[in-house]
């Protein structure tokens, strides 16, 4: 089994980089949505349109690079944003922005995700390392329906890859915080790939977490 990392060592790791004056945090998401973007060009060759699910934080903000480089590669590609522009971490700013330089940016609501329906791929960049609690409000309806609440787990798994981690799953203990033992689609999708950095985490190997993550590839990002 190769060495696995938590996500604070993955933080640890990714500052001590930064630190050094080795790699810059823009250059890190650089790589990482880069890297993203490669293996859904790679998993499904023959797709051209793909939905991005963009969150608050740097996930998001691999998200928009991920964007950028489907349309750079001749993709139709809609983003889907949730969070206050103003109050995104620098890098994710900085990407927000050359994204939203050459393609709109939608709040990212239950409707507008239902309306993705002739995407061939749908990239979950809500949530990485970061989440720190269950999901509430619209991105919780968001992730119980991307889980295929209301039966539509068999269409939709086949099209989702996650950036990271799935959204909503902790990527230490492979749970879903806040899950209900009853609950029939937990806040966290079940996707066809998920695409992590450096190592693979706890999460993606337990609990719930390989049947959320599905294939699970592991991109260098040069830390
Ligand atoms: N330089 C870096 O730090 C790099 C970070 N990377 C990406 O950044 C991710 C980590 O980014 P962040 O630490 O910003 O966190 P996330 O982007 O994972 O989470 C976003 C933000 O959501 C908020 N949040 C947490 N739980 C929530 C909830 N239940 N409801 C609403 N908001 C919630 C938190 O304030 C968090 O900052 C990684 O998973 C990876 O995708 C990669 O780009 C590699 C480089
Ligand atoms: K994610």
């Amino acid at each position: 089994m190769t060495e696995l990392v938590t996500a604070e060592e993955m933080r640890a790791l990714e500052r001590a980089a930064m630190d050094s004056g080795r790699v810059t945090g823009l250059e890190l998401m650089e790589r990482a949505g880069r890297g993203v973007a490669e293996a859904i060009r790679a998993h499904w060759p023959d797709a051209r349109r793909a939905v991005v699910l963009c969150g608050p934080g740097n996930n998001g903000g691999d998200g928009f690079v991920v964007a950028r480089h489907l349309s750079d590669a001749g993709w139709q590609v809609d983003v889907l944003f949730h969070g206050d522009v103003r109050r995104l971490p620098p890098d994710a700013l900085a990407n927000h922005d050359r994204w939203a330089a050459m393609g709109a940016v939608e709040p990212l609501t239950l409707r507008a995700v239902k309306r993705t329906g002739a995407a061939d791929v749908l990239v979950d960049a809500i949530f990485g390392i970061g989440l720190s609690r269950r999901a509430s409000g619209e991105l919780e309806r968001v992730l119980c329906h991307l889980a295929g609440y209301g039966g539509d787990r068999a269409f939709l798994q086949p099209k989702l890859v996650a950036v990271d981690v799935p959204s909503g799953l902790d990527a230490d203990s492979g749970e879903i915080p806040g899950k209900g033992a009853l609950e029939w689609a937990p806040p966290c999708p079940f996707c066809a790939l998920t695409v992590t950095f450096h190592r693979a985490k706890p999460g993606h190997c337990r609990a719930e977490g390989p049947e959320h993550c599905g294939k699970l590839i592991v991109k260098d990002i040069g830390l």
